[in-house]
């Protein structure tokens, strides 16, 4: 399944909020839609999902109009929407049953996705005896009961403890590998390297950057190299490593750390001859890695400025 947004332009009285943006999320590969608070994601969102109509461009599935498509949405907004006061089980019986489930049908999906979140024990209990983050754990829950064909989840970690992010980070994995449309939108990074193949930055309403994550990194020049060593004083042995071997022109900047000494070379594709000079002086190298920019880089740099 290919879900297009093509051209979208969005105004809300005088400010446009999009301008003309573009972008491509394929079932089965996770896109994370990133930028700075304001930046167009939620909105972007609600025009992908028919809550509002865009001033003009068009959202396609498999190049038909999605309006056309009969495709399910499943959406955890950042905005959380279920009743703290009502039976966790009576309420999503009847949110699956919105969704068109069967009685017997929606009774099955509750109960085996509150399995799923290790929760069985919460049917009968009222929303607001649960802790913030099983709260969360329910509100996942109500987005994926009718086994939609697009999810959309918008910050879903925040309040999770190490636990239960993991155990979402699973539910989010099986949900890509089962083909499903899925596109995360986060402010934490950590979470969006880990899941999403593809990303797409706002900025100012622009798609900024948009594409594979690891061919974005590695369009990055490859010049800087993180060396550490077993012992000594690393800095002084690789400076003298590399005198040795006639390499001090390769080797435009040296800059020590605490464990670790991060080389900048004039020319990456010969690396090996630093590592070769650094093995032929007798040290004992224990890492020797080309360092790409993190995708918190990446956003800082291409969404840092508003456009
Ligand atoms: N219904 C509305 N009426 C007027 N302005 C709106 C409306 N909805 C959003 N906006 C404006 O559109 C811009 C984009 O908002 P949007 O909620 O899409 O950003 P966002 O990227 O999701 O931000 P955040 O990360 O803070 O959730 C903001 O300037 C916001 O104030």
């Amino acid at each position: 399944m290919l879900l297009e947004v093509k051209n979208v332009v969005k105004t809300f009285g005088e400010k446009r909020v999009l301008e003309g943006i573009s972008l491509q999320v394929k079932s089965g590969a996770a896109l994370g839609l990133l930028g700075r608070n304001g930046a167009g994601k939620t909105t972007t969102i609600r025009i992908v999902m028919g809550v509002f109509p865009a001033d003009s461009g068009e959202i396609l599935l498999d190049g038909k109009p999605m309006s056309k498509s009969g495709a399910t949405f499943g959406y955890l907004p950042e905005e959380r929407g279920l009743y703290p006061k009502k039976l966790i089980g009576d309420q999503l019986v009847y949110l699956a049953r919105l969704r068109g489930l069967t009685r017997a049908d929606a009774v099955a999906a509750v109960k085996r996705w509150l399995a799923r979140m290790g929760m069985e024990e919460v049917y009968a209990k009222k929303l607001d005896t649960l802790s913030k983050g099983n709260q969360q754990k329910i509100q996942l829950a109500s987005t994926l009961l009718h086994d939609p064909d697009i999810v959309i989840l918008d910050e879903p970690f925040s309040g999770l403890d190490p636990v239960n992010a993991s155990l979402l980070k699973d539910v989010v994995r099986e949900l890509v590998a089962a083909g499903k449309t899925v596109i995360f939108s986060s402010h934490q990074m950590g979470y969006v390297e880990e899941f999403c193949d593809n990303i797409a930055i706002l900025n100012g309403g622009r798609i900024v950057l948009d594409g594979n994550l690891h061919d974005i990194k590695m369009s990055y020049p490859r010049n800087r190299i993180l060396v550490s060593l077993d012992k000594g004083d690393m800095a002084a042995s690789i400076k003298t490593a590399l005198s040795q071997a006639g390499l001090d022109s390769l080797v435009t900047k040296l800059i020590p750390r605490e464990h670790d000494v991060i080389l900048t070379l004039a020319d990456p594709a010969k690396r090996g001859q630093v590592l070769a000079a650094l093995s032929g002086a007798g040290l004992a190298v224990d890492r020797f890695e080309v360092l790409t920019p993190t995708l918190e880089q990446i956003f800082v740099e291409k969404a840092g400025e508003t456009a």
